[in-house]
């Protein structure tokens, strides 16, 4: 079992309120903060400084956020036969989309640009696959959304990077011939790569259809862990109504999306009381979710190029990886495309916010298209 009390632990890093005003607040998962350093492994290493006036502060700082989280806008009325009056938040939308365009309506620029490479195409699940749902378990895409992943999948490398368990996100999309990452990519099942025996966290495996894969798991050494903090949160929220808690395999989520905003400190309270305890943990926000994740160099910007790599499209200059998301977490992977300007990201989002990505949909309406 993990020692969750080692002297070397790293501090819990959590993230500041989101939409703050420098383009890289938002992105906060990925700053180490101060006292906190990169092993030459994936563990992030610290000293633990925490005093309780803190602590308030973080609960507060993780209320703000959550406060933030998947804000909801309405559409611009459409089809609908009335007349369109926009409204400020419509015209902050389009003015967005200058700086975000609609993939779509780039769709014949991304296509040039496309045209001598090889294509990959990396889709996160909830949110740009199926749309935002009050029950997670009922987060199911639609036919059309199904058959157009198939389809594309016939033609270029595609690859589900999520939050979710592996085997949760692939009995939702329920198609073999993806490659899938789960925990937020800690979790991959990707093809075999000559070189996946020398590489650590690797092993040989097969698929549900019984062809050799290979499995990569970087933080296997966490399971038991996150399974007592699965449990522990399971039973400290269980009097918070609404409140819903789902283990990820190698992350849990403390879903609040169900609770009165009333108790929401209540959850925060309740998350930074049992990650005291487990320094190797750290806490990350999602839409109307908290994420308790392993304090690991690993996300789902790492997801990307570690696939890239298991395919033999890392450092080739004929490929274009495009990656479609909408949550904080899928910023990695914008970044990582953005970085030497690797490929596209494209957001999905319909309210206006401050992304890596280089495009735009509004809705996962629109993916399917
Ligand atoms: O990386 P993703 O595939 O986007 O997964 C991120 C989290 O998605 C799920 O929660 C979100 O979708 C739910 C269903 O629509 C919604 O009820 C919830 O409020 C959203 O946060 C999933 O349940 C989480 O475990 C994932 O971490």
């Amino acid at each position: 079992m993990v020692d969750r009390k080692s002297s070397d632990s790293a501090p819990v890093l959590t993230d500041p309120a989101p939409m703050n005003n420098s383009r890289l607040g938002l992105h906060s998962s990925l700053h180490s903060p101060q006292g906190v350093v990169f092993s030459p492994g994936l563990f992030l290493t610290g000293s633990k400084k925490k005093t309780v006036a803190l602590d308030d502060v973080r609960t507060s700082s993780w209320l703000d956020a959550m406060k933030s989280s998947s804000p909801t806008h309405r559409k611009l009325a459409k089809d609908s036969g009335t007349e369109l009056v926009p409204t400020g938040a419509d015209v902050a939308y389009c003015n967005w989309m200058l700086k975000y365009p609609s993939a779509l309506a780039s769709f014949e620029q991304i296509t040039n640009h496309a045209k001598g490479k090889r294509l990959a195409l990396f889709l996160d699940y909830d949110g740009t696959l199926s749309p935002i749902v009050d029950n997670p378990d009922s987060a199911f895409m639609s036919l059309a959304m199904r058959a157009a992943v198939r389809n594309v999948a016939k033609c270029f490398p595609t690859a589900i990077i999520s939050g979710r368990s592996r085997d949760k996100v692939y009995e939702f999309v329920g198609l073999t011939n993806l490659y899938y990452a789960g925990s937020h990519g800690m979790d991959i099942m990707g093809p075999v790569r000559p070189t996946s025996n020398d590489q650590p966290h690797c092993t040989r495996s097969t698929d549900k259809q019984g062809k050799e894969v290979n499995l990569f798991q970087p933080a296997s050494q966490f399971l038991p862990m996150i399974d007592e903090v699965f449990k522990s949160l399971v039973d400290i929220t269980k009097e918070i109504k609404g409140a819903k808690v789902e283990n990820n395999k190698f992350c849990v989520s403390v879903h609040y999306r169900n609770v009165d905003e009333k108790c929401w400190m209540k959850i925060a309270e309740s998350v930074d009381k049992i990650l005291k305890d487990y320094p190797r943990l750290r806490l990350t926000h999602g839409r109307k979710v908290l994420e308790v994740r392993p304090v690991l160099d690993w996300d789902k910007g790492k997801a990307v190029e570690f696939l890239l790599e298991s395919l033999g499209l890392s450092d080739c200059d004929d490929v274009l990886p495009i990656y479609v998301g909408d949550d904080r977490t899928d910023e990695d992977a914008f970044k990582v495309l953005r970085e030497g300007n690797r490929g596209y990201g494209i957001l999905v989002s319909s309210a206006p916010k401050e992304s890596h990505a280089f495009y735009s949909l509004r809705d996962p309406s629109e993916d399917a298209v």
